[in-house]
């Protein structure tokens, strides 16, 4: 199962396990239990178990097969990752089209106070919307984006800040999905409003046992907080805070971590910063479309939400919005940062590699991670860099697709005239890497390589796409080209000559594969402060050598 937090449900259908018996598994600091097959009460348990025992900084692993935890919205370097699942799901155009925004922020409208207003009043006028309606998935896209900027793990505790009107119901109606997502919320509403919807929210937010803080107790604590939540003034603020909002304003003033929802507080609408209000938050959230004020934002990151602004509104306002990526709630639309590449690192957090976990057997190790990888959803878990050199010693490195592994050795396939297939046969000696990012794991195998039989690369071969058959036939790998045209020619060539299906392709000689066999085995799990797991497998220093001797290195 996956607790698939952010898309707002969760899968509860069979879980798939392959080859293994129902069993329960312990990673990291906590122990996820689950259920073989069917994962009901049992798994719904353990979420809630997982939240409330999921305080930062942990990371669980779930172990079944399982859409991708994490879903994104092109946050570029965001500390999140970008979803394969959400790419896939989002057409070539859309692509285009946020890539587009994404590096000229000038393609997004930026609209007035009073444009805002007519278009709440299209939307719950003729348009038929209502107001709890848009609110909640205002609210909804508010804790999509937060979600994404500020992962659960590491920014466990959120207080959101209500103002009086709707801007402020947006901020109730996202504390509860926050909630929901895994966040221990407090709520700041001072000025509550006597109406039902705002009397719902808060009767919702109760039955959670979200606790409601006085603005009095806010000075002292507000720095215990990893997010605060600015949903005070939205975009029918005007003139100069009135108390009690204006001391409020001010505590959010230098804070760290503020997502302001639509407006940050205090600005105006249009202007921006004009009353020197001093706020800056880190994030903004602009609903349905940015208003003006926005293009004053220099915060970190910058998400549209509202995704339900209707054609009719975009062409009547002339609004060029862009597309909301697969199923998100959110869309970055920020300006896209310098890069620093020496501040990008990742703490690991979570998972660790100890002795006691081991299999004796390094391939059976191998396995158990190869299949958590698969079971993560992690893009192409069997590409591996596989590094080789010649005789000379000097080394080459390139990805390859891992398309077989057992204990006698790794297999991949190849072109034998190619540059590590020339390697190979003056130097057999290869070391192949692995590494799964999101499992903040590592797998090493060094060892010796020999061509598979022909056998075995004929069953291979035919087992691919008729396309990838011909395409081995047609590219002489790593020798030059005069240009593309070359490839396409022979291409279409003989895919006329193998347009009849029934003739079988026969696999060229210079194609097939090669299996190491491996002498040596590393798996490196990521810790903390870099002081990582590394357990090593090695057979010369064994006694008796058909034994494995596993070491731990320093990291
Ligand atoms: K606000």
């Amino acid at each position: 199962f996956c607790p698939n937090l952010h898309r707002n449900r969760l899968r509860v259908g069979t879980c798939k396990w392959q080859d293994k018996p129902a069993s329960a598994k312990v990673h990291g600091y906590h122990g996820i239990t689950l259920s073989p097959i069917a994962p009901t009460s049992a798994c719904l348990h353990c979420i809630q178990e997982r939240q409330s025992l999921f305080k930062p900084p942990v990371t669980v692993y779930d172990k079944y097969q399982s859409l991708s935890h994490r879903v994104h919205t092109y946050t570029p370097l965001s500390k999140s990752q970008a979803s394969d699942q959400q790419l896939f799901h989002t057409t070539k155009k859309d692509m285009d089209s946020l890539v587009q925004h994404l590096h000229d922020p000038n393609s997004i409208s930026y609209i007035s106070q009073e444009a805002a207003a007519a278009i709440d009043e299209l939307l719950m006028g003729p348009l038929g919307f209502s107001v709890d309606q848009l609110m909640e998935l205002a609210g909804l896209s508010v804790a999509s984006a937060i979600f994404e900027a500020y992962p659960v793990q590491a920014n466990n505790r959120v207080l959101v800040i209500c103002g009086p009107g709707n801007n402020g119901g947006d901020g109730l109606v996202a504390a509860r999905h926050l909630h929901h997502f895994g966040y221990s919320l407090s709520v700041c509403y001072p000025k509550r409003t006597d109406k039902p919807l705002y009397h719902g929210l808060v009767t919702q937010l109760e039955s959670l046992s979200i606790p409601f803080l006085l603005e009095d107790e806010l000075p002292s604590i507000l720095s215990s907080f990893d997010v605060v939540v600015d949903a005070i003034f939205g975009f029918s603020f005007r003139g100069q805070p009135r108390p009690p909002f204006d001391a409020l304003i001010q505590k959010l003033v230098g804070l760290p971590n503020v997502v302001s929802v639509d407006i940050p507080s205090g600005w105006h609408v249009e202007e921006g910063d004009i009353n020197g209000i001093g706020l800056h938050p880190d994030m903004l959230v602009s609903l349905t479309a940015p208003k003006l004020c926005a293009r004053k934002f220099k915060g970190l990151h910058h998400f549209l939400g509202g995704r339900f602004v209707p054609p009719l509104i975009a062409e009547k306002f002339g609004l060029k919005l862009p597309p909301y990526p697969g199923t998100s709630q959110c869309v970055w639309i920020g300006k896209l940062p310098s890069i620093d590449v020496g501040s990008l690192r990742e703490n690991y957090v979570g998972a660790v590699l100890l002795e006691e976990h081991l299999n004796a057997d390094p391939f059976s190790q191998f396995k158990e991670w190869f299949e958590d990888a698969v079971a993560m959803g992690l893009p192409e878990p069997n590409a591996m860099t596989l590094a080789t050199a010649n005789k000379e010693g000097h080394p080459s490195a390139r990805m390859v697709l891992l398309k077989g592994y057992d204990e006698h050795g790794f297999v991949w396939y190849t072109n034998y005239g190619s540059r590590k297939a020339l390697e190979l046969a003056s130097n057999p000696w290869a070391s192949i890497v692995f590494f799964w990012e999101r499992l903040h794991r590592q797998a090493r195998i060094t060892g010796c390589v020999e061509k598979v039989s022909s056998e075995e690369s004929d069953e291979y071969f035919h087992s691919r796409p008729r396309e990838s058959q011909i395409g081995a036939l047609v590219s002489a790998q790593s020798t030059v080209i005069a240009g593309r045209h070359v490839l396409d020619q022979a291409y279409e060539d003989l895919q006329s000559r193998y347009a009849d299906k029934s003739i079988i392709i026969p696999r060229p000689d210079h194609w097939g594969g090669f299996r190491l066999q491996p002498e040596a085995f590393e798996f490196w799990q990521g810790r903390e402060s870099r002081l990582h797991d590394r357990l090593t497998y090695t057979k010369e220093m064994a006694v008796d050598k058909s034994n494995w001797v596993i070491h731990r290195l320093a990291p």
